[in-house]
């Protein structure tokens, strides 16, 4: 069921949080939350996404917030700490933030830097972490095949558990999966499952080990949940870098996952600087609680975007609404 606009709109509110680092090349994330009869839930597409793209994003919003989840198989949820491209003096002070993790995911080939600055990067966090540390690297598909291939040799030594996104699309995937399957190098695919036509397509063309599954980008639990069984490939649950309510979704869908065989990326509240909520879904001991978030009015009024963007979402979300509905 699809509610009506005037539904959404009655609790509607826009936030506009900061980071504590800058990643994917922004300093705030802004969100727009309501709340359904099941609880708030979180709506934010990243700002250059259409609307087309934005309309999966708002039906996990709504299915959230509206419909009951699928039976919870668990209540805790281990997670990975997130690392951006930040420079090897900053590494152990944002990997602090995470509490101890025993899996860290570090962005690599960022615009602007060189391999030897992700093997240095790579090199600080298996030296925090030590032997027994699961380290995973995800370069969001900026590599070509050659340059994934030299990259992976580079970091191998540093003991990976997995690729994310190498490569841009499937057919690239495909070969630089061969290509490093003699070192046992897993590889996993991210935007080639949460912005295709065809989610399904990167399995059927066995051209990954393992998926990375977001909630909001998927449809929702149930869609995603859906997804995740018809690929028969390892799942990891992560965020689109969400609010701590957003978060809560990537957490139940997390929960009603048959088989959770690696830590998910849903630690990634550590990244804010400040959340909607007294009590964030910040990591401890590398797990998160399954339960429901329900901001604070205070924190809501603290972090409410600028009129303007605020009006930019709404009239974002009465678009998209629309392309839901249509
Ligand atoms: O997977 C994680 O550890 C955190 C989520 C993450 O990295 C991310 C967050 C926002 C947008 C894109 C990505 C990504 O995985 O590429
Ligand atoms: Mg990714």
């Amino acid at each position: 069921m699809i509610p009506q606009l005037s539904d959404l709109f009655a609790t509607a509110r826009v936030v506009s949080l900061p980071l504590a680092t800058r990643f994917r090349g922004i300093d705030s994330r802004e969100a727009l939350l309501f709340r359904g009869p099941e609880g708030w839930s979180e709506f934010s597409p990243f700002a250059e996404y259409d609307d087309t793209e934005a309309t999966a994003w708002l039906a996990a919003g709504i299915d959230f917030a509206w419909n009951p989840t699928p039976p919870l198989l668990r209540s805790s949820i281990p997670v990975n700490a997130t690392l951006p491209a930040v420079a090897v003096a900053e590494v152990a002070a944002v990997l602090a933030r995470f509490g101890s993790c025993r899996t860290v995911k570090v962005k690599v080939a960022e615009p602007g830097q060189s391999l030897a600055d992700d093997v240095a990067r790579v090199e600080e966090v298996r030296r925090i972490l030590g032997p027994e540390g699961r380290i995973r690297v995800d370069a969001n598909g900026a590599w070509n095949v050659d340059e994934a291939e030299h990259a992976i040799h580079a970091l191998a030594s540093l003991d990976l558990e997995y690729v994310e996104q190498p490569c841009a699309t499937v057919p690239e995937l495909a070969e630089i999966r061969e290509r490093v399957k003699y070192m046992g190098v897993p590889i996993a695919a991210d935007e080639s499952v949460r912005r295709a036509v065809d989610p399904l397509a990167v399995a059927r063309a066995g051209a990954a080990d393992l998926l990375v599954i977001k909630a909001q980008p998927l449809g929702g639990i149930v869609s995603a949940g859906r997804i995740v069984a018809e690929a028969g490939l390892p799942a990891v649950i992560s965020s689109a870098l969400d609010t701590s309510i957003g978060i809560s979704m990537g957490l139940h869908l997390a929960a009603t996952i048959p088989r959770l065989d690696y830590d998910c990326g849903l630690g990634t509240a550590a990244l804010l600087a400040a959340d909607v909520t007294d009590e964030p879904l910040l990591p401890v001991d590398g797990e998160l609680p399954v339960r429901r978030v329900t901001p604070s009015p205070a924190l809501l009024e603290l972090h409410a975007a600028s009129a303007e963007r605020t009006s930019w979402w709404y009239a974002r979300l009465i678009r998209v609404w629309d392309e839901l509905t249509a």
